[in-house]
Order: structure tokens, then sequence, then C-alpha cells
């Protein structure tokens, strides 16, 4: 990939197409300047269209092949893909996303890293010292799974997620929902969390995605020691990308 200079202050995009919407940051060289999000339109973004903004260098990643299609067209368009990745052992299907993640985790808080990306897919990811993928997993995000229960059954309504944790026992159809998806995501999760301290006892955890804030309020209340040793940080992706594009 062609990098460009840091110095220069040059701006330039990125975009990440996930499978609930897309995610923007313009960056001034190294600077991360504005980040946002928008739907998944099929116009594409308004700033973009017009403007100068149309000329700038715009880095995607995606995990949506049909979507990189439409963006092609853009001028001046890189598309980042996995063998551009600076880490070991990526098998070949992993998501992009997943290894940006892990790269922009692991150049801004260090190795060995594990992300937890609450997105519309709930990912765990880590590597090692030496940039070698650990490995990871994937399940249903929040609000994934609240959809499916309503989607397959007749008497589950779709309910929203409370900011904060709910009682574990619930005595009425939506707070038994919330319980039951927000109770088991997060043990699933500080389950994994204590395999990786056990193996990687300096070993850093970071939390992004959608779901981040909320996660890591359930996560404060129900394990605060591990909250305590997690940070959370919405930009790893574009930490990633920057990685490719900004020579150090
Ligand atoms: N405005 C919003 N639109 C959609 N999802 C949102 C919004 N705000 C918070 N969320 C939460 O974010 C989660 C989706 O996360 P995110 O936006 O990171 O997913 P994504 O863009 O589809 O990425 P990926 O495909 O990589 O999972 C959902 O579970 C949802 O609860
Ligand atoms: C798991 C998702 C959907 C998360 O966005 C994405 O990273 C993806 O499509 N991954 C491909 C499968 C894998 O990572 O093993
Ligand atoms: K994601």
């Amino acid at each position: 990939m062609k990098r460009q200079n840091d110095k220069k202050h040059n701006p330039w995009l990125a975009l990440t197409i996930g499978n609930s919407r897309l995610h923007w940051a313009k960056f001034s060289g190294a600077k991360l300047v504005e980040a946002w999000d928008t739907e998944h339109l099929g116009a594409g973004d308004e700033r973009l269209a017009s403007g100068e903004w149309k000329k700038l260098p715009l880095y995607i990643a995606s995990v949506i092949p049909s979507e990189t299609l439409f963006w092609q067209n853009f001028p001046n368009v890189k598309i980042v893909n996995r063998d551009q990745i600076p880490l070991k052992g990526i098998y070949s299907s992993l998501g992009i996303d997943r290894a940006l993640a892990v790269l922009g985790g692991g150049v801004t808080s260090g190795w060995p890293i594990l992300v937890i990306d609450g997105g519309t897919a709930l990912t765990l990811t880590g590597a090692d010292e030496q940039r070698q993928l650990i490995g990871g997993a994937i399940f249903p995000g929040l609000k994934l799974q609240i959809k499916s229960l309503a989607q397959g059954t007749a008497a589950l309504p779709e309910i929203p997620l409370p900011d904060r944790l709910p009682d574990r026992w619930a005595l009425d159809t939506k707070s038994a929902i919330q319980s039951g998806i927000i109770y088991t995501v997060l043990s699933g999760i500080a389950n994994y969390m204590q395999a990786w301290w056990r193996e990687f006892p300096q070993g850093q955890v970071v939390l992004t995605g959608g779901d981040r804030t909320l996660l890591f309020n359930y996560l404060e209340t129900l394990f605060p020691d591990l909250a305590k040793k997690t940070k959370v940080d919405p930009n790893l992706i574009f930490w990633g990308i920057r990685n490719l594009v900004i020579t150090h």
C-alpha cells in the first residue's frame, strides 16, 4: 500500500463498512480530526459525494463485499486487504475489521492484545507479543440476539436494552429478555477475559464497537475487577488503518 508522509498533515478519509452501518473518520496526517457513522444508504455519504472531499484519499475496510464494489467507483479509493495487515497467522476468512481492530489496539495499547468488538456480531480477537494471531470467537451481538428472539417467536417483542445492569431475576417479559441476554453475554465475556489474563497476565483488553459503552457499564457493575483492567476505545479500526497509511 502506498504510504503518505505524516509530517505533511495531508487530509485523508477512512471508511469501515460494518454489517449495520458505515463508520467514517477524517484524518489530518496521523491526527483523527472527526469520526461519524452513517446508515447504509447505497447513495453514499453526502459530504463525500459533493465538494473537495471527493478528491481525498479514501481507505476502505469492508466486511460486505457487495458494498466494496459500490465505493470502488470513487476517484481516490484504496481498499484495505487482509494481506496488508502486519499480523502473523491470519486465516484466509478472518474479518478485515477484526484484523484491523487488533492491530489498532496493539499499536495504541500494546501487545499482547485482546479486542472485544460489540458490533452486529460480538467478536473477540487476540494477538500475542510477536503480533501472532492467537484466535478468538464470534457470537451474535446484543441487538441481534434481541432481534432473533423477536423474529423466531410469536410472543416475544423487540425490546430496548437498559443503560445500567438490570435485575437478574425478572418478573416481566421485557426484563426477562434483558436479563437473559445481558447476564449470559457478560458472564461469557468475563470467562474469556479470565482465560486471556491467565495466559497473558500482562495482556491488554480493549472494548470497541457500537455496544462498547453498554457492555462496559454492565461489566463495571457485575465484574468490577475485570472492568478496572479493561479499556474502551471506539476507534480501534481507524488506528489499524492509520498504521497502514502513515509512515512512522
Ligand atoms: N445508531 C445506531 N445504529 C445501529 N446500531 C447502534 C446504534 N447505536 C448503537 N448501536 C449498537 O451498535 C451495535 C452495532 O455495532 P457497530 O455499529 O459497531 O456494528 P457494525 O457497524 O455492524 O459493525 P460490525 O459489522 O463490524 O459488527 C448494535 O448491537 C447496536 O446495539
Ligand atoms: C464477524 C464479523 C461479521 C464481525 O464484523 C466480521 O469480522 C466477519 O465477517 N468475519 C469473517 C469471519 C471471521 O472473522 O472468522
Ligand atoms: K464490529
